[in-house]
């Protein structure tokens, strides 16, 4: 599988084992051969331009030299600001500056202005960044973006944290390098996916460095793939001999008054997403029918019996005791279920709720933001951003669920062997009222056919990610994206998905 992640702890453990097998030096060398590659496909026509390489003290700065070694040996003209720290450099980092040299790259003392460059290379900083970038490494971080042309980071965009995906610091001016491109070796990391990550690193290359399987410790996380959920997407196939009940029903609770566009929109997500029959529990009894779907259901929330249902509760649920009430009957019920938006808020200030939650036996999924994953862990939501993964698997422990914590790089989190996954799908378009809800219905619609709490989060947190991209490609957003376009458009990949998925 193509799809795992590394932290920099076992990437350590990995480049330990394998360097005692290569020798010293060999895998900063081949980490400059596969960079110099990447380098010459993103100059492409472009390579009687100058490539700028910007190197570090540490043995990213000897990724960065060995590269421009490289590039220099392939006939491209090589411009390398280098940045030695107060330290000596390692060995490697001392014989890379000594090709270089050697090699004829012209060592500059500060960044071109107004140069035509054809590639920017950031070898500043990579995993081995210790605290917030600052002075002269801050300015340059800012700049190698403006020349209008790609910028490739080594193994991690400097100023990035490659295990959470924060920019490292803790005040306003926290800064890091933005690129295009990332070449990242070894093994994939999960900072390059989530929180500030996907922002800094561009599109990422991942380069083993020819690092044999068994050096390689056990990943610490997956990157959320199809192949994840494909076992229920096989067993999604419908046969001819079914009818509406065969295929579960999902009950949204929610819609407090003033507030019935969230249920609506859950139910529309889960209808279109398979379920056999969707029911809109309401608290406001004032809600009776939706024009775009009549086939939905919209009944009292008392007295509704939700036995045998798959639940999704929170959407436009409110605060009210009624509310805090059928919380807790749906969360004392055997029914798989779904906690979003209020139902979190009122399960984040509640003792009672949480230990019934604790208890559970079946299928629970919750799908906080940060702010509402901040609440239910009692810190802020600053706190959850800087270790998004960290916070994620907490919640999943504390709560034993499965976790989907939403976002950029939204963070699948499973309190058991399969761990924690990080989703690859989805864009700003989805930064809009009435997505969660989406996300929600699609969740409940996949348990009530059948799927497990881990798959159902992850088909859903993927399809959902995929139909914003589909809609994107189509015109249809970024800007101007609605919640309510949303589940078409899962339907279609949904049965894509169903259709190409193969029985294992
Ligand atoms: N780990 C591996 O397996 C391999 C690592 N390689 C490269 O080596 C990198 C790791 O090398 P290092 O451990 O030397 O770490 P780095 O090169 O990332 O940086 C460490 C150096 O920077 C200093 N430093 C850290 N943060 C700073 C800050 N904010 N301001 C100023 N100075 C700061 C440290 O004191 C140290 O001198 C990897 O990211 C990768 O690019 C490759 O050569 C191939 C193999
Ligand atoms: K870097």
């Amino acid at each position: 599988m193509d799809n795992l992640l590394y932290s920099v702890e076992s990437i350590r453990a990995i480049e330990h084992a394998a360097a005692a097998a290569l020798g010293e030096g060999v895998l900063m060398q081949r980490a400059g051969q596969a960079a110099a590659r990447f380098a010459l496909d993103l100059l492409g026509e472009h390579r009687k331009l100058p490539v700028l390489l910007v190197a570090g003290p540490g043995n990213n700065g000897g990724d960065a030299l060995e590269t421009a070694a490289n590039l220099r040996e392939a006939g491209v003209e090589a411009l390398v600001l280098y940045l030695p720290g107060e330290a000596a450099p390692s060995a490697e980092t001392a014989r890379a500056l000594a090709r270089a040299q050697a090699s004829g790259v012209r060592f500059i003392d500060a960044l071109p202005d107004h140069a035509q460059l054809g590639l920017v290379v950031d070898g500043l900083f990579g995993i081995g960044l210790a605290r917030q970038l600052q002075g002269r490494h801050a300015e340059l971080a800012l700049r190698l973006d403006t020349f209008g042309c790609p910028v490739l980071a080594l193994d991690v965009p400097s100023g990035l944290d490659a295990d959470t995906g924060a920019v490292v610091g803790v005040n306003d001016d926290r800064v890091a390098v933005s690129a295009t491109h990332t070449i990242t070796f070894i093994g994939d990391k999960p900072g390059l996916h989530t929180c500030d990550g996907r922002d800094h690193a561009g599109i990422v290359r991942v380069d083993d460095l020819g690092i044999e399987r068994h050096h390689f410790v056990a990943p610490d996380a997956r990157l959320n793939a199809v192949d994840m959920f494909a076992s229920d997407l096989a067993l999604a196939r419908r046969p001819q001999n079914t009818h509406k009940g065969s295929f579960g029903d999902v009950v949204i609770v929610g819609g407090a008054h003033g507030m019935a566009g969230a249920p609506v929109l859950a139910a529309r997500a889960a209808l279109l997403a398979g379920a056999g029959r969707v029911f809109v529990a309401a608290l406001d009894p004032g809600l009776a029918y939706d024009s775009v779907h009549p086939e939905l259901m919209f009944r009292d929330a008392v007295s509704f019996d939700f036995s045998g249902r798959t639940v999704v509760a929170g959407p436009g649920m409110g605060d009210a005791p009624a509310a805090r009430r059928l919380l807790f009957k749906v969360i004392d019920s055997d029914s798989p279920l779904v906690l979003d938006a209020d139902a979190l808020n009122q399960l984040a200030g509640d003792a009672d709720l949480q230990g019934k939650l604790a208890q559970r036996k079946a299928p629970t999924v919750l799908t906080p933001h940060p702010l509402e994953a901040a609440r239910l862990l009692g810190v802020t939501s600053a706190v959850v951003q800087a270790d998004r993964v960290e916070a994620a698997r907490e919640l999943a422990g504390r709560f034993d669920a499965t976790i989907v914590l939403k976002g950029s790089g939204t963070v699948i989190a499973e309190n058991e062997a399969n761990g924690v996954a990080i989703n690859t799908t989805g864009n700003p378009g989805l930064a809009t009222a009435g997505t969660g809800d989406v996300l929600s219905g699609v969740c409940g619609a996949l348990l009530t056919q059948g799927w497990s709490a881990g798959t159902a989060a992850l088909g859903a947190v993927w399809m959902h990610g995929a139909a914003a991209d589909a809609l994107v490609e189509q015109g249809i957003g970024p800007i101007g994206l609605t919640a309510g376009e949303l589940p078409g458009a899962i339907r279609s990949i949904l049965n894509r998905l169903v259709r190409e998925a193969t029985v294992r």
